[in-house]
C-alpha cells in the first residue's frame, strides 16, 4: 500500500488532565502516515482522486482546536476516526507529542494505528 504523510504538524491548543493545562495553549506536534492507493490520482494526475494532505492537516487544526479534552489518546481516537471517516484511507498511524509535558524529556507522547474494518 502507498504512503501520504504530514510530517510535524504544529498545532497549538488546550489540552491536559491538570488544571493549569486549561487555562493556556501548549504546542502539540503531529505525525500522520496514511495508508492508500495513490495508482488513480497518479493515473489522472487529478488533486480529487488523492488524499489531500492540506485538506487532512485542516482538518486536524480545526478538530484540535474545537473543543478540548484531558487526554492524547482520546484526542488521537478522535482524529483517527475522523481520517478514517472523510478520506479515502485504509490506515492511519497518528503520532502525537506534547513536548512542554515532561521538562526532563526532550518531548513525550502517544502513537495510535487504526484501520477501516
Ligand atoms: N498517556 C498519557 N499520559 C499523560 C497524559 C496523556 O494525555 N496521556 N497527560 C498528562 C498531563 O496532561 C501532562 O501532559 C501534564 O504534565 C500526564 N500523562
Amino acid at each position: 500500500m502507498d504512503k501520504v504523510y504530514i510530517s510535524q504538524l504544529h498545532v497549538e491548543t488546550i489540552i491536559g488532565v491538570y488544571d493549569f493545562e486549561k487555562e493556556s495553549k501548549q504546542s502539540l506536534y503531529f505525525d500522520i502516515d496514511m495508508l492508500t492507493d495513490i495508482s488513480a490520482a497518479a493515473q489522472t494526475d487529478d488533486i480529487n482522486l488523492a488524499v489531500d494532505y492540506a485538506k487532512v492537516s485542516e482538518r486536524v487544526i480545526e478538530h484540535t482546536t474545537a473543543k478540548p479534552v484531558e487526554l492524547l489518546e482520546t484526542l488521537l481516537e478522535q482524529l483517527a476516526a475522523m481520517i478514517l471517516g472523510e478520506f479515502n484511507v485504509e490506515q492511519v498511524t497518528i503520532r502525537v507529542s506534547k513536548p512542554a509535558a515532561v521538562q526532563q524529556a526532550r518531548t513525550v507522547g502517544v502513537e495510535i494505528t487504526r484501520a477501516k474494518h
